[in-house]
């Protein structure tokens, strides 16, 4: 099999590899018939001549791998017709902003496999970025609180050399009593808490935090069962809540009058539940002031109706106003802070990249060998000119 890593075209500044030089050493070294290729990139947080130091040619031309692996959605001026491509296209939740791609990714007979879309047996995601995102997001949120307050500054995870460095940043940090609260349970939300954790901000449970208040700075993580409920019922059903989400309603209010800082890691659809309306944040007493929204889905499609826009790792935070729905400076008394970096494990490119690589290596690259691979073929949204059937509820999206 020939492969070929390319320049990544949409964001420039973004620095992820799906393999680190090392990793495609490895690979080589285990298959004779393999063969990998990596276009030059002046960006890449793996620079060109440490592919080259492992043996890895480096070709502007990749016409002749049968394999391509980026990272964030590859331009359509740059896709190569008739090839199989690994990327993170998103376009399974219908986003209009790929929907082109995705059309020319058919016209072109682009056989496209999603990362997002590799799951294990049990529907679980195996090949992600979110744990680097929820790290960087939960540095973020401190960072973006601390020069709100004027209380301290947090150095940039960007300008830290590696996730070792900013660690040292964290052990005697200036909190004063916030109170923070995370959503979700995932990778995202794993990784913020483990930023929370080595700043020793203590963990308590959501009750306590809605109604004690501490001498110190806490967090509380919400699972599904804390932030929603069946319309007119109060027991919990998970797996019910998971098949019918657009039953249930909200319940996330109260934490909009206890919280300063909100860390947003779910998953969201249209179907979900927002967590508040534009018109709950004009009220007196909602004291969220910081919102670091990871999941990232820009209003109106989004659960937090300030993400209205992504923002950047150069500039990754905007001021929002209530009264107006308007952007603003940020820092801003009577404004809200909103941190919505939508590729914040860029900010530490080759601890993201790594655990990356080991992913696709470990998990999914055996299957990309077999024909017959179940997994593959589940995230194949595309093939021969056609979405695959899994993806036909896109039809009306791509038509
Ligand atoms: N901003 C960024 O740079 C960035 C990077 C990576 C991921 N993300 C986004 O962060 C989000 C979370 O990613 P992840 O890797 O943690 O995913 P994950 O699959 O590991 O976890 C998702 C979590 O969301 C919650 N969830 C799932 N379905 C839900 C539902 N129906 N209703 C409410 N909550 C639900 C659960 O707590 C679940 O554990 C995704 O939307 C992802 O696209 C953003």
């Amino acid at each position: 099999m020939k492969v070929g890593i390319v320049r990544e075209g949409k964001i420039k500044s973004d620095t992820r590899v799906p393999l680190t030089p090392k990793q495609c050493r490895y690979l080589l070294d285990r298959d004779r018939d393999l063969q990998i290729f990596v276009q030059p990139s002046q960006e890449r947080c793996f620079n060109d001549s440490e592919y080259q130091n492992q043996g890895i040619p480096l070709t502007e031309n990749l016409a002749k791998c049968d394999l391509l692996l980026g990272v964030k959605e590859v331009p359509i001026s740059l896709l190569l017709p008739n090839k199989t491509y690994l990327f993170f296209s998103h376009t399974i939740k219908k986003q209009p902003y790929n929907r082109e791609l995705l059309r020319s990714i058919l016209q072109q007979k682009i056989r496209l496999i999603d990362y997002e879309c590799l799951r294990d047996s049990s529907g679980q995601r195996i090949i992600a970025f979110g744990r680097w995102a929820g790290i960087v997001g939960g540095h973020n949120a401190i960072l973006t609180w601390g020069r709100r307050e004027g209380e301290f500054l947090l150095k940039p995870m960007h300008e830290c050399h590696d996730w070792a460095e900013a660690q040292t940043y964290y052990q005697n940090l200036p909190l004063s009593h916030i109170k923070l609260v995370v959503t979700g349970e995932g990778r995202v939300a794993k990784g913020a808490t483990e930023v929370l954790d080595l700043m020793k901000i203590k963990r308590v449970l959501p009750q306590a935090f809605l109604e004690k208040n501490f001498n110190e700075p806490v967090y509380t993580q919400l699972a599904v069962k804390d932030m929603y409920r069946k319309r007119g019922e109060i027991s919990f059903d998970e797996t019910h809540y998971y098949q019918h989400p657009s039953q249930y309603e909200s319940i996330f209010e109260p934490y909009t009058h206890t919280a300063n800082i909100m860390l947003n890691g779910i998953y969201w659809d249209s179907r979900i539940p927002v967590f508040f309306t534009s018109e709950d944040m004009k009220r007196k007493d909602f004291t969220i002031r910081v919102i670091a929204d990871v999941t990232c889905d820009i209003a109106p499609d989004s659960s937090i109706p300030s993400t209205i826009r992504a923002s950047s790792i150069a500039e990754p935070i905007y001021g929002y106003d209530p009264v107006s729905e308007k952007e603003t400076q940020p820092f801003q008394s009577h404004c809200i802070d909103v941190m919505a970096v939508d590729n914040l494990p860029n900010e530490l490119p080759r601890d993201a990249s790594e655990d990356f690589g080991n992913q696709l290596i470990s998990k999914v690259w055996s299957e990309l060998n077999q024909a017959d691979s179940r997994m593959i073929y589940e995230a194949t949204i595309a093939l021969d000119g056609d979405l695959n059937k899994p993806y036909e509820y896109l039809r009306d999206y791509v038509s």
